[in-house]
């Protein structure tokens, strides 16, 4: 935490984040969300429901429409392609779930089961949920405050029958708001692997990472890594190279340079791609010599590598 104001009323405290002094504290939201207070039961109900998930992702972006839902659903078919490997998504961006679509499931509905709700599957080894699957029509809107929000996260995470999952992959919206700061929060106890930050190559979009990469640092999440979407794109008749969001101040590259942070790779543009997911079904079977396939296999095994070499390093942390 930052330094406090003076006259701060304590994180703990009824007035946390609300009170006079609290106003332009940098603190003041994660204050308000309550992550400070008493633990909720909740985290300890969501520790022990997430012991048979092996490795949980964040995938986070500054800023909306850089492709991070893309990436959500495209690095849960990468994991899940082996067949052996047990995928889980969850999209938590409660005010626009583009995931229903993108898996090719909209209009499906979550069913209840003794144990739970039962994510709605791809395949026997992808299961999927998001808010989109509780709306009657995908038009619907949902307009709620933090506390609502922040109730539905909790259910996910909760009341959702996981079972046994390799990977447990959740999108969440564009910034740092009260979706984040729940699904931190809830998870805390449960361990998460780390965040994947999506971004594009122009400085208005990287302006945007380095408030969550400071997210990031604030709420103690680990970093895996970021990727530049959208980077470049490489005509298919003449095969010549355009930059049509232009890296004016050296793109992610320079950035993770200079915050010390991995780039993980580069995803050129590629029109198949929004093609699609609009009919809702992966690129990687669509495109597969596509050069935005090869990057996108390329940055799913350096997050596999990350999530392997971090378990055995939380395992030789834990054995005597
Ligand atoms: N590399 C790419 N090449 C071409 N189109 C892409 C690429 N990546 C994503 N897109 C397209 O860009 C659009 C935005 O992607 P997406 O919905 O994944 O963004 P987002 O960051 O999740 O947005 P939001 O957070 O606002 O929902 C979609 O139409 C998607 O198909």
């Amino acid at each position: 935490m930052e330094e406090a104001p003076h006259g701060c009323p304590g994180a703990d405290s009824a007035q946390a984040g609300r009170g006079a002094s609290c106003q332009g504290c940098p603190n003041q939201r994660l204050c308000a969300s309550g992550a400070g207070a008493a633990p909720d039961p909740a985290v300890e109900e969501i520790r022990e429901k997430m012991k048979t998930v092996r490795h949980k992702l964040l995938v986070l972006s500054g800023k909306g429409g850089v492709g991070k839902s893309t990436f959500s659903a495209h690095l849960a078919h990468g994991l899940a392609e082996d067949g052996d490997t047990q995928v889980a998504l969850l999209d938590i961006d409660i005010c626009g779930p583009s995931i229903p679509k993108i898996m090719g499931l909209e209009g499906e509905q979550v069913h209840q089961s003794g144990s739970g709700w039962s994510p709605v599957y791809v395949d026997d080894n992808l299961g999927v949920m998001s808010v989109g699957f509780l709306l009657s029509s995908p038009d619907d809107a949902v307009i709620w405050r933090g506390p609502k929000k922040n109730g539905m996260i909790k259910q996910f995470l909760r009341d959702v029958d996981w079972g046994d999952v390799d990977y447990l992959i959740v999108d969440t919206p564009p910034g740092t708001s009260d979706e984040h700061l729940s699904v931190v929060q809830y998870l805390a106890a449960a361990h998460i692997d780390g965040a994947v930050i999506l971004t594009t190559p122009q400085e208005v979009a990287l302006q945007d990472v380095r408030k969550e990469i400071s997210f990031c640092h604030k709420v103690k999440l680990p970093i895996i890594g970021v990727v530049e979407n959208m980077s470049g794109f490489i005509c298919p008749k003449c095969k010549k190279e355009s930059q049509i969001f232009p890296p004016t101040t050296g793109g992610a590259e320079a950035m993770c340079q200079d915050l010390r942070i991995p780039l993980l790779g580069k995803v050129p543009l590629d029109p198949h791609i929004g093609k699609s997911c609009d009919k809702g079904q992966s690129f990687f079977v669509e495109a597969p010599d596509s050069p935005a396939t090869a990057a996108y296999r390329s940055i799913i095994q350096r997050i596999r590598d990350f999530c392997n070499s971090h378990q055995s390093h939380a395992e030789t942390l834990i054995s005597p």
